[in-house]
């Protein structure tokens, strides 16, 4: 049995109060190791690391970050295999979908983020008759908290500790309890790289107790937040009487708008991804589907019989297309919403039902399922499922399409499939999301801003944003 440890100051620890938390193989349901649920002592260890490291790496040049950040991701590329395993046991995704997508993701989080530093620059302003020169420093916080979810563990953690680190800040980490095992093994990596002792520190727990004690800490200054609406909320009314910097990454319930005059194949195969890739466990996943009323009859034929292909199968052979979900309580909240939508009228197209994969019958395995709803105002179409599930339903007109799709709390990501210029222009103007994707899907450019409004979240990841989060900006100015 794996027993996974925090890692303080460069050394991986027990915590304290010995007090460990099972981790689950969500293929077969067995428990295969334990992790430490880190009691506010530990988060004060690994608080006072960080505080230690910060003066001499907030000084440490520009180029030295870079070295060490790039230095990290080719370590990831060269450990790919081991990386994705690991990922794929202890979240239950595929493995082929960790190989190409997860791992190579956390290799170019630290790429990306070691080349940015060097090229990120503040502004100056000459007070034109004032006789004055400004000009903005951007300075490292501190000490920062860096708390990530389930659904894409690596990929998501390192999206956080990159940027942080390279602007200069010293970070307390904490993984989802759900997935440790890859910031696990990210530590000897960081050691293998020459990351300083201390710059990050990794601690491991429950949220109520582990995350707590990080945002709770009052001299961790920012944090870095991915995960459930709920959780987002609590974070803000915990940090804000302390004027913690915020970054709040949270939950979707995103449209996929299909016009007729779409290029038809091309988002049948892409609208299966977005609606199912990684078991439909990412917050961008397009789960209430509108399709134009002129293609509708055909789209859901069509659409019906590509899901009907996926395969569903245990993580690690490589032809598996959907894998098992997280957790236990996660498939039974995600069937419980599926009977949420029969009791409406919902009628199921596909799926619908948990599946037993041969010899591995307590994994947690469901059918990519189809939903056919009548209206979006009902729980399936305004709560966040995270799972694979999506609605289908028709819409006549671009107003009326534009006004269910906004009609939703959440606020992160839309699709449209269209080749109308005019319509995407204004469409994209309208449809309150911080992305929107047109003929495509989750095409990622890390240069871009990344988040949500509404209830999706406040502040943005990515490029020089997170960068820009993760520094106080000073303005000095010189009278001369
Ligand atoms: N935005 C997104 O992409 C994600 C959305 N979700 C949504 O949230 C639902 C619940 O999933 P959970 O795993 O329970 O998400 P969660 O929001 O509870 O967990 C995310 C991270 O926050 C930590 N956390 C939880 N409570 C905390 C607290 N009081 N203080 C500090 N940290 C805390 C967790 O330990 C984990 O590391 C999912 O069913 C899904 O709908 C979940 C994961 C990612
Ligand atoms: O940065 C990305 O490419 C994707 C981010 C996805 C999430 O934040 C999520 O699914 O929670």
């Amino acid at each position: 049995m794996i027993k996974i440890k925090n890692y303080i100051n460069g050394k991986f620890e027990n915590p304290i109060n010995n007090e460990w938390i099972d981790n689950y193989n969500p293929a077969n349901g067995d428990v295969y190791g334990q992790i430490p649920n880190s009691s506010k002592v530990d988060v004060e260890n690994a608080y006072q690391s960080a505080k230690s490291a910060f003066r001499q790496w907030s000084q440490t040049t520009l180029e030295e970050r870079s070295r060490i950040l790039i230095k990290i991701s080719e370590l990831l590329d060269a450990n790919l295999q081991r990386f994705a395993e690991a990922e794929s046991k202890d979240n239950g995704k595929p493995i082929s979908l960790a190989k190409v997508i997860d791992i190579p993701r956390a290799a170019s989080n630290f790429r990306f983020f070691g080349n940015a530093i060097t090229q990120f620059a503040s502004e100056s302003h000459e007070s034109v008759g004032q006789n004055a020169i400004n000009y903005t420093l951007r300075q490292p916080i501190g000490v920062v908290g860096c708390i990530s979810p389930w659904n894409l563990p690596l990929y998501l953690f390192t999206w956080k500790i990159a940027p942080a680190i390279a602007a200069g800040n010293c970070v307390v980490a904490k993984p989802s309890e759900v997935t440790p095992m890859t910031a696990y093994l990210l530590g000897e990596i960081c050691n293998e790289a020459g990351l300083p002792k201390g710059v990050l520190n990794i601690v491991h727990g429950l949220g109520t107790t582990t995350g707590e004690a990080i945002i709770e800490h009052p001299d961790i200054k920012a944090i870095s937040f991915t995960g459930g609406t709920s959780t987002g909320a609590h974070i803000a009314k915990v940090a804000a009487p302390m004027f913690k910097k915020l970054s709040l990454e949270l939950g979707g319930k995103n449209p996929n708008i299909i016009f007729a005059d779409c290029d038809y194949d091309d988002m049948l195969e892409t609208t299966v991804r977005s609606s199912f890739a990684n078991q439909g466990q990412i917050c961008l996943c397009g789960s209430r589907i509108f399709i134009e009323a002129s293609i509708y009859d055909k789209f859901k034929v069509d659409f019906v019989e590509k899901v009907k292909q996926l395969k569903i199968g245990h993580p690690s052979e490589g032809s598996t297309d959907i894998g098992a979900l997280v957790s236990k309580p996660h498939l039974e909240k995600v069937l419980n919403y599926i009977d949420i939508a029969k009791d409406v009228g919902g009628k199921i197209l596909c799926g619908g039902n948990r599946v037993t994969v041969k010899h591995f019958e307590n994994g947690y395995y469901l059918e990519p399922t189809i939903i056919e709803i009548e209206t979006n105002d009902c729980r399936v179409n305004q709560e966040e499922i995270f799972g694979p599930v999506v609605t289908i339903m028709p819409f006549k007109t671009e107003a009326d399409v534009l006004q269910m799709a906004n009609k939703v709390k959440y606020g992160l990501s839309a699709t449209l499939w269209t080749n109308n210029l005019k319509r995407t222009m204004h469409m994209s103007n309208q449809l309150q999301a911080g992305i929107v994707w047109v003929n495509t899907w989750m095409l990622r450019d890390l240069r871009t801003p990344f988040g949500g409004i509404k209830a999706s979240g406040i502040g943005r990841e990515g490029g020089f944003e997170a960068l820009r989060f993760f520094t106080e900006a000073k303005n000095v100015c010189i009278k001369y």
